[in-house]
């Protein structure tokens, strides 16, 4: 059915203007002033701004991990990104080594398809790099239409590759089109200082936060930002807790390297502390990287307003503190790592970024949509407001205030890593493809209507196209 957003403000990363918006067949048809159309459903955004649907491009979403599962799978993990404003999510396919890459793919493909009620796509893991997993990476990017690669520095045993591996993929990636994401901490050292700390009778929660210093986070990622240099490839450093880290990325931008970095919402505003808390309460808050001393999140926020960091992803992998958080309860090293963010990520970037003056609005815009939609090959289909584009728009109440709480969330984890955490600002209505997903703040949404999305190829949105779009917009 045909809309037409009235009254709004619309806010794209590089403006904000009061126009309406005209939607037909999932697409933005024309945006102006007293736009006709007949049959059009009026949306009134009076009050409102009228943001590009946000892209997640860091979730994990019905991923086994520990020895257990993420509690929320693609139809939970997208309602409750919906709730938040999200309208797109990149989700990470897990390979293991010997496997033809494609099994995994298709296992991705079968827990998505039914369920998601927003639009995905999906960044390929590289476990290892042989000459039969190069001959498969070209049909990966020009069949599948997956144009990002994930290489784990860290999980020693588990997920970690050697440098030999990420260099290795770095050029594969530099030569076929796609760009390499990393979770950069040094997992060797983690493992040499887990195994001294269990040793010394050190198995609480706060020692996960100890034994992985900014130290190996920050050696990793200059590490990984050198072979990029090296390699003169592309890098993505995903999760960036701490100051250490957000320098070596500011170091590599600055020598001319291809190096772009994401923090999340939980390093902004929760710090190591939480992971004291009694009775075995700080398991909610392990994530690796773990949460750091509070003084970094000011220089998170700083390099958010200056560049030095681009892209806000929730690293969504949530797991309950009943039944799953204790399985690590003799040993911090079994706690699931991760935690339920995937619904309050533009949340958190509004109220505590936006509202407190730390970063523009249409900075929000850029760090929580446009700039992943660039970097991973969906941009200008997805993460912005111009004509031609995907209908995928959230209209957002600036002065919303509410609680943050598990009781009220819409996710299927049983905690909130923002209990009792006051906010201001709440999407009021959500669009995919122009249907509504939210509907007055309610779930009108249909579980199997997202589509999968092929992206493009890392760079290939061309200069000219974007101009069109923008100045076609008012
Ligand atoms: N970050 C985290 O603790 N869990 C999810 C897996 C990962 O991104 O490393
Ligand atoms: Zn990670
Ligand atoms: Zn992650």
């Amino acid at each position: 059915m045909k809309k037409i957003i009235k009254n709004g403000v619309i806010v794209t990363a590089s403006d904000t203007y009061e126009a309406e918006i005209l939607i037909e067949d999932g697409v933005i048809k024309a945006i102006g002033h007293d736009l006709q159309a007949n049959d059009a459903e009026v949306v009134d955004a009076k009050g409102c701004y009228v943001f590009p649907g946000g892209i997640d491009p860091h979730t994990h979403l019905d991923m086994p991990f520990g020895g257990t599962v993420t509690k929320d799978d693609f139809e939970t993990g997208t309602i409750g990104a919906a709730f938040g404003g999200t309208t797109t999510v990149i989700d990470f396919c897990l390979t293991n080594k010997g496997v033809p890459l494609a099994n995994a793919i298709n296992a991705w493909h079968a827990k998505s398809k039914d369920k998601a009620v927003i639009d995905y796509g999906f960044h390929l893991m590289i476990a290892e790099i042989t000459e039969d997993v190069l001959n498969q990476l070209p049909s990966v990017i020009n069949e599948e239409g997956i144009t990002s690669f994930k290489v784990f520095m860290a999980y020693k045993n588990v997920f970690q590759a050697d440098d030999a591996t990420l260099y290795r993929t770095l050029l594969a990636a530099k030569e076929l089109g796609a760009l390499v994401m990393v979770h950069a901490e040094n997992g060797d050292v983690i493992d040499y200082l887990t195994t001294k700390a269990l040793e010394e009778g050190n198995t609480s929660p706060i020692y996960h936060a100890l034994t992985r210093p900014p130290e190996v986070e920050g050696e990793a990622t200059g590490r990984a930002s050198r072979l990029t240099g090296l390699a003169d490839s592309q890098l993505y450093v995903v999760h960036v807790s701490c100051a250490d880290a957000a320098d070596r990325i500011a170091e590599a931008r600055k020598k001319g390297w291809n190096v772009w970095g994401e923090t999340c919402p939980q390093y902004l505003v929760l710090d190591q502390s939480y992971l004291e808390k009694p009775d075995f309460e700080g398991a909610k808050y392990v994530w690796s990287p773990p949460l750091r001393e509070k003084w970094n999140q000011e220089k998170l926020w700083t390099a958010l307003k200056n560049g030095e960091l681009q892209t806000i992803g929730s690293d969504q992998c949530s797991f309950d503190f009943k039944g799953q958080k204790d399985l690590g309860k003799d040993d911090f090293t079994k706690i699931p790592n991760g935690g339920p963010i995937i619904e309050d990520r533009m949340t958190i970037l509004f109220s505590e970024g936006v509202k407190k003056g730390r970063i523009s609005l249409n900075q929000f815009v850029d760090l929580t949509s446009t700039r992943a939609a660039k970097l991973f090959g969906l941009f200008p289909q997805k993460g912005t407001i111009a004509v031609g584009t995907d209908a995928d728009i959230v209209i957002y109440d600036p002065n919303a205030e509410r609680t943050l709480s598990a009781e009220t969330h819409h996710l299927a984890v049983d905690y909130s890593a923002f209990e009792g955490m006051e906010v201001t600002g709440e999407p009021v209505s959500v669009l995919s493809r122009g249907e509504y997903v939210i509907k007055d703040k309610q779930f009108v949404g249909n579980p199997g209507s997202g589509k999968f999305l092929k992206r493009s190829k890392f760079g290939e949105h061309s200069a000219q196209q974007n101009k069109e779009l923008h100045t076609s917009s008012n």
